[in-house]
């Protein structure tokens, strides 16, 4: 960051600057430096406590076994190729922080892990690109406590969309200003449901849009005295709201999916990028689907990908490959079984850590879904080879603790201190109601 950047930050009236990180329990955080003092934190950035990294989402002492106590610190530095105006509260900026710990990247830094990640796949000659789509609610609070839609429109409603117009035009100008370029809209099937897609980009900032997603829309919904919330389930009887990941691989500026004569039109080391992701489904879902809430969403028929399966435009598989008009073969796929609770930087890189096993060891994905497999007798199913995934997060924990592939690219001491924030998380959350979840949790997601 030069002095030009001091200078313009000063035109723009910043007064802070928020240097952000997103914790293994997907709390976006931020420290802010003062515009006076930033040639005293520029390089060195604002120190963290490494505890930090072992909270859970509710409560604020490390979890047990994160191997994270009270002493302790790591310096959160900013990338500051992430520098931006806020456009919702112009006198802060934001900038991504990097956890480094005597010089060195802090092994359980999430954004450390997602580099390392996409640095394997460019060993293998892939450059990972992808956009997270969300889904969220546009809610309201009753004086005496009660969450209500604010409005009661069905899938694509024109309705919907003019009830919400200014609230979503002015989510959508703040992202574009963020350089978060908005591609679709509209209201998805439950009331007060929406969703915006934004342009795919390559991993690490794609993961870096889904944090300013997350915080552009929730910023925007205060300030139009709305709550908007990305809770994977709030109405037990609505539809859950996912944020999908969608996924291509390049080399040199060329898509590597494609190929027309394919299976599914997708080439080799695309199918069995996906039959890694599908090997490891149940242990990423740990990582993809991190809170109890979470598996509420995953029911059938829900188009939430509840089955460890994949499919040609097929909505309840967990990875649709999505077809292409022109025939010259499908150019990315979507996988389905993650929502916005998850750390982004964590899920992205665990699915590439997943994908590239996929890819060294040639793993073959099962036969594609080219049907609701929901609707399938159970014998099928098994013959099929479609495989139920986890219930509970708990049975996704022990199956990312069974997981070596996955626990070797974490690292041991990222490993330890995430496994032991989900459990610490189950244990808190795993008697929880419904009603309990959206009272705790409405405003952390
Ligand atoms: N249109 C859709 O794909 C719906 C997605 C669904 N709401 C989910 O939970 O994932």
């Amino acid at each position: 960051m030069d002095r030009d950047i001091e200078a313009s930050l000063k035109k723009a009236g910043v007064q802070f600057i928020r240097v952000l990180w997103c914790d293994n329990g997907n709390a976006i955080r931020a420290k802010a430096i003062h515009r006076g003092m930033l040639a005293d934190y520029r390089e060195q950035g604002v120190s963290l406590a490494m505890a930090q990294q072992g909270m859970p989402i509710i409560g604020s002492t490390p979890a047990f076994g994160s191997g994270l106590g009270p002493v302790g610190e790591v310096q959160l530095i900013p990338d500051w190729s992430t520098l931006m105006a806020l456009p919702y509260t112009p006198s802060h900026a934001r900038v991504m922080g990097n956890m480094v710990k005597d010089g060195e990247p802090w092994p359980v830094c999430p954004r450390r892990f997602l580099r390392d990640m996409a640095a394997d796949a460019k060993l293998e000659g892939l450059e990972i690109i992808a956009s997270f789509e969300n889904e969220f609610y546009l809610l309201e609070r009753r004086e005496n406590g009660e969450i209500i839609p604010t409005d009661q429109t069905p899938y694509c409603s024109t309705y919907g969309m003019d009830i919400q117009q200014r609230i979503i035009d002015d989510i959508a100008t703040a992202l574009n200003e963020q350089g978060v370029l908005v591609e679709q809209y509209y209201p998805e099937s439950g009331p007060g449901q929406h969703e915006i897609s934004v342009l795919y980009t390559q991993a690490l900032a794609a993961a870096d849009q889904q944090v300013v997603f997350r915080e552009t829309v929730k910023a925007i919904a205060h300030y139009h005295h709305r709550i908007a919330s990305f809770l994977p389930k709030i109405f037990p009887d609505q539809a859950g709201s996912g944020a999908h990941l969608h996924l291509s691989l390049w080399h040199k500026g060329e898509n590597l999916l494609p190929n027309p004569s394919g299976l599914l039109g997708l080439s080799d080391r695309s199918r069995w990028f996906i039959g890694g992701i599908l090997h490891h489904h149940r242990a990423l879902m740990a990582i993809t689907n991190p809170i109890p809430n979470s598996y509420r969403r995953l029911q059938p028929h829900s188009w939430s990908g509840a089955f460890c399966c994949w499919g040609l435009d097929n909505k309840e598989a967990a990875i649709r490959v999505i077809s292409n008009p022109e025939g010259t073969g499908s150019s990315h796929f979507e996988f389905k079984t993650i929502d916005a609770a998850a750390n982004p930087y964590l899920a992205l890189g665990a699915i590439i850590a997943a994908g590239l096993d996929g890819i060294r060891n040639q793993l073959e994905p099962p036969e594609p879904v080219d049907c609701d497999p929901g609707i399938l007798p159970e014998e099928e199913r098994q013959h099929r080879g479609i495989q139920w995934l986890p219930a509970t997060l708990l049975e996704a924990i022990t199956a990312l603790q069974e997981n070596q592939v996955l626990l070797k690219a974490l690292s041991p001491p990222l490993a330890q201190a995430y496994l032991a924030v989900r459990q610490a998380e189950w244990e808190i959350m795993k008697d929880w109601d419904l009603s309990t979840e959206v009272k705790m949790l409405l405003d952390r997601y």
